[in-house]
């Protein structure tokens, strides 16, 4: 990944307490993996920014060397990688979803 990807890829972690990196966009997520996880964010009613990789090549692959993670969607909390959509239903199973985004809002 090229110095400039890297730095691009933090900077949107900064500005975005929870961001989403997936195919297509919240209105319209162009994969049922992506679905789930704007599904599960929009039920618990919290703010996130979603990134559409189908629009750019380069950060579709950038973004899985970042996190060390080989697909998307992949979902970004406080600036830590949580999971894709699996980890994802698992943890809003089991409430710490709730959990661990009230406390990166209250930050
Ligand atoms: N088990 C994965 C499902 C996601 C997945 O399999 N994504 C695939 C198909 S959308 C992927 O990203 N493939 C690589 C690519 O399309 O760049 C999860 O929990 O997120
Ligand atoms: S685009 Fe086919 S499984 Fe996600």
């Amino acid at each position: 990944m090229t110095p400039e990807l890297k730095e691009r890829i933090d900077n949107l972690l900064q500005q975005n307490k929870i961001l989403v990196f997936m195919k297509g966009s919240k209105l319209m997520p162009m994969c049922g993996f992506s679905n789930n996880v704007v599904q599960i964010l929009n039920t618990l009613g919290v703010p996130f920014t979603t990134v559409d990789i189908l629009e750019d090549p380069e950060l579709r692959q950038g973004i899985k060397e970042y996190s060390n993670w080989p697909t998307i969607p992949q979902v970004y909390i406080d600036g830590q990688f949580v999971g894709g959509s699996d980890i994802m239903i698992e943890l809003y199973q089991k409430g710490e979803l709730q959990q661990k985004v009230e406390v990166a809002l209250a930050s």
